[in-house]
């Protein structure tokens, strides 16, 4: 069995989490934290998700459990999931991380961290959404420069980032095969007297409204024809159990950096 500690376990994704491993044949939860200001702590993980008891108490501290888990999974906010980073890479355990909204910067202490444990970093995972991952890909190389590009993402009223994680990756696959540099190319909304779009940018539009799980369209469009990638998620469970399973599967990994395309057998 593989020992899974939650934090963030009060949250959307977390309850999901708590869940998802619970139904995993593999793996069991053993551990659970939340913000030292949360509502929730001291309340049994089970209970808050739903499913029951699971004997598992929610704390504050990660020293305080460091033995009692195999993989920590990381649904909450930059600055959490970096510090747990930095414990978790001290003491050699393996790392889920689920959260979005890092700068450049902090991805690169997510990839120095990896030199000295095993992490898996995915903006999204879902098996399909990081299947279309390979299809924007095939896209991209397939139509060239000859399409203008253009990205658009729906979350829920309570997301914090913007651009979605999901929606970064899928410009930055689209840079890369394009031989682009996002962060040059890159057009965060528009008003205003824009003028004639540029050809080579790619394009973002965020909607926030209600209770969206998550929605995402790349556009490739052309004079007299467009092509549109787009992935729906209903259920926020499609990313917990996508999360288990890259838990379950780093553990034959000690140390270095992977994503869902790892996991999925997809690179
Ligand atoms: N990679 C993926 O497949 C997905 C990623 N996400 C990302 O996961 C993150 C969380 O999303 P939600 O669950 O919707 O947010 P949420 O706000 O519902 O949950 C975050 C939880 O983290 C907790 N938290 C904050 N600071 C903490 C700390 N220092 N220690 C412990 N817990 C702390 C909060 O109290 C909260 O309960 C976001 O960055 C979101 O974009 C969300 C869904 C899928
Ligand atoms: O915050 C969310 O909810 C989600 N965030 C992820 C992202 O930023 O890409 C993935 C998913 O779409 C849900």
């Amino acid at each position: 069995m593989t020992r899974i500690a939650i934090t963030g376990a009060a949250g959307r994704m977390g309850r999901m989490l708590v869940e998802a491993v619970h139904q995993h044949p593999a793996t069991t939860l053993t551990a659970a934290l939340e913000h030292p200001d949360s509502p929730s702590l001291s309340l049994d993980a089970g209970q808050l998700a739903g499913i029951g008891t699971a004997g598992v108490v929610i704390g504050a501290d990660l020293a305080a459990i460091t033995d009692q888990f195999d993989v920590l999974i990381d649904f909450t906010r930059p600055a959490a999931t970096l510090a747990n980073l930095a414990h978790c890479q001290a003491h050699g355990k393996r790392m889920v991380i689920g959260t979005t909204g890092f700068t450049a910067t902090e991805k690169q202490t997510i990839h120095h961290a990896a030199q000295d444990t095993a992490v898996v970093f995915a903006p999204n995972m879902s098996v399909a959404v990081n299947l279309s991952f390979k299809l924007i890909e095939i896209a991209a190389k397939v139509l060239e420069d000859s399409v203008d590009v253009e990205i658009i993402e729906a979350h829920h009223r309570h997301k914090v980032d913007a651009p979605s994680g999901t929606a970064l990756r899928m410009g930055e696959i689209v840079a890369q095969t394009l031989g682009r540099d996002l962060a040059t190319c890159a057009v965060y909304g528009r008003e205003g007297q824009t003028g004639e779009r540029d050809r080579k940018t790619i394009g973002f539009a965020t909607v926030r409204a209600g209770d969206i799980v998550g929605e995402h369209t790349v556009l490739f469009a052309d004079k007299g024809e467009r092509l549109e990638i787009t992935h729906k998620a209903s259920s926020r469970m499609t990313f917990a159990t996508g999360a288990v399973r890259a838990a379950q599967w780093l553990m034959q990994h000690e140390r270095g950096l992977f994503d869902m395309q790892d996991v999925l057998g997809l690179r």
